[in-house]
C-alpha cells in the first residue's frame, strides 16, 4: 500500500494564526489545549491541503484572519516519490490559488484523491440530527471521490430536476400544461437517476458491513445497530415514481419523487437512532461510519487516508477510548492527527500508543509548542 503522509505545514493568517510552522509526525499528532485555542483550525487547514476547502466554512475568505488581506496554508507530503508540496493562498476578493509543485491546476477537482484524508468530527452528529439532505451530501461526497461519471450524472440531474420545477410553475402560473415538455425532463431525470441509484446501493453494500464491524469493535456490548439505504427507487422503478407523482407534482408546483428524496436510515436496536442513541452511542455510530469512509478511500486510492480526530474522545467512556487505541495499535491507520482538551487524558492515551507520537501544545496566543515526550 503506497503512502502520503505530512510532514510539513505553514499557516500564513489562517483563521487565528498570524504565521505557524509545524513539522509533524508520520504515525500520530495530538494537539492539547484550551476551548477555542485553534487546535481545529490546524486540523482544518490540513483539510485544506488535501481536499483544496475547509471542512466546517465553504466561505473561503472567512478563513482568512479577521482584518487581513490574505491567507497562506502551505504543506508538504512525502509520498513514496518524494515530497509533494501543496500550497493554497487567497487574497480578499480574488480566486483562490492552489498549487501542486508550484503547479496550478486546471480543474480543482483533481487534486481530490490524491492525498485522501477523512476527518471524524462533533459536527458530525448533524448527519444523525439533521434532515435527509446532509445524509445524502455524505454518500454523494464519498462516492464522487472515486467515481468522477458519478458526479457528472448527479449535476445533470439536479439541473434536470430543477428546469422541471420551473416548468411545473411556469405551467401552473399559466394554466396550461404540455405533457409533452415535462417528460422531456423526465427521460433526463430517468436516465441519471437510475444511475445514481445504482451507485447508491452498491456504495451502501460496501459500506454497510465495514461500518457495522467498527460498530462492533468500539462498542463490545451488544448493541443492535443497522444502516440502510432508503429510497423510492427500491420499491418502484423511476419512470413508475415520477408517472405516480405527476398529479401531486401539479397541484405542489415541484418534483416529489425521485432519488433527491433518498436517505440513509440509521437504527439503533430498530427505533431511529436519533430518537433513542445517547451521545456515546451517537458518536460511535459516526465514528463507525467515518472509518468505513477510510477503508472506502482506502480500497479506492490505493493509500491510508490521512485521519482527523476532532475532539474524539469526549463523550466516549473508557472501554470504547481503549477500542480505538487498539485500533491504532493494530496498524489499521496511516498518519492520524488528534485534538483534546484534556492534556492528562491525551498524555495517557498517547503513552499506550505503540506507533511513534508527537504532543503539540497550543496556547491561547496560538502558539504551538511540541511537548516533550
Ligand atoms: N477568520 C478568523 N480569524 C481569526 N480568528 C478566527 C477565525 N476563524 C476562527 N477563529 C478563531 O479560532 C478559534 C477557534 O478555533 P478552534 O475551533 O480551532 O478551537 P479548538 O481549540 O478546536 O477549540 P475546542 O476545544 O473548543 O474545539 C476561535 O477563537 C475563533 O475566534
Amino acid at each position: 500500500m503506497s503512502t502520503a503522509v505530512l510532514k510539513k505545514l505553514h499557516l500564513v493568517d489562517f483563521k487565528n494564526y498570524p504565521d505557524a510552522e509545524l513539522s509533524f509526525s508520520s504515525k500520530v499528532n495530538a494537539f492539547v489545549g484550551n476551548n477555542g485555542v485553534g487546535k481545529t483550525n490546524v486540523l482544518d487547514a490540513i483539510h485544506y491541503l488535501a481536499v483544496t476547502k475547509s471542512y466546517f466554512n465553504p466561505v473561503d475568505s472567512q478563513n482568512i484572519r479577521h482584518g487581513k488581506p490574505f491567507m497562506v496554508v502551505e504543506g508538504a507530503f512525502e509520498t513514496e516519490n518524494g515530497t509533494d508540496t501543496v500550497y493554497c493562498a487567497l487574497q480578499r476578493g480574488q480566486k483562490k490559488v492552489f498549487k501542486r509543485n508550484q503547479k496550478d491546476y486546471e480543474r480543482l477537482a483533481d487534486h481530490i484523491g490524491l492525498f485522501p484524508l477523512v476527518m471524524i468530527s462533533p459536527s458530525d452528529r448533524d448527519l444523525i440530527l439533521e434532515g435527509s439532505e446532509t445524509r445524502r451530501k455524505f454518500m454523494d461526497g464519498v462516492i464522487s471521490q472515486s467515481d468522477k461519471l458519478y458526479l457528472d450524472d448527479l449535476l445533470a440531474y439536479n439541473k434536470a430536476l430543477s428546469q422541471r420545477n420551473s416548468l411545473l410553475k411556469y405551467f401552473a402560473k399559466n394554466r396550461k400544461w404540455e405533457e409533452a415538455t415535462l417528460e422531456i425532463y423526465d427521460e433526463q431525470l430517468i436516465e441519471r437517476g437510475v444511475r445514481i441509484n445504482e451507485r447508491r446501493t452498491l456504495f451502501m453494500d460496501q459500506m454497510k458491513p465495514i461500518m457495522l464491524e467498527a460498530y462492533s469493535k468500539i462498542a463490545s456490548e451488544n448493541e443492535d445497530v443497522n444502516l440502510s439505504y432508503a429510497s423510492q427507487l427500491n420499491e418502484k422503478s423511476m419512470k413508475e415514481c415520477l408517472l405516480e407523482s405527476r398529479d401531486k407534482d401539479k397541484i405542489l408546483q415541484y418534483t416529489t419523487a425521485g432519488i433527491h428524496k433518498d436517505d440513509l436510515k440509521f437504527e439503533l436496536n430498530e427505533y431511529p437512532l436519533k430518537k433513542v442513541g445517547s451521545q456515546g452511542q451517537q458518536k460511535t455510530f459516526t465514528i463507525a461510519l467515518k472509518l468505513a469512509q477510510f477503508e472506502f478511500l482506502k480500497h479506492v486510492t490505493g493509500r491510508k487516508p490521512i485521519l482527523l480526530l476532532d475532539d474524539i474522545f469526549d463523550k466516549l467512556d473508557e472501554q470504547r477510548v481503549e477500542a480505538i487505541v487498539s485500533m491504532v495499535n493494530d496498524h489499521q491507520f496511516g498518519q492520524i492527527f488528534i485534538t483534546d482538551t484534556h492534556a492528562d487524558r491525551t498524555n495517557e492515551i498517547v503513552k499506550r500508543i505503540v506507533e511513534e507520537s508527537v504532543v503539540f501544545e497550543v496556547n491561547s496566543e496560538g502558539v504551538i509548542k511540541e511537548l516533550e515526550a
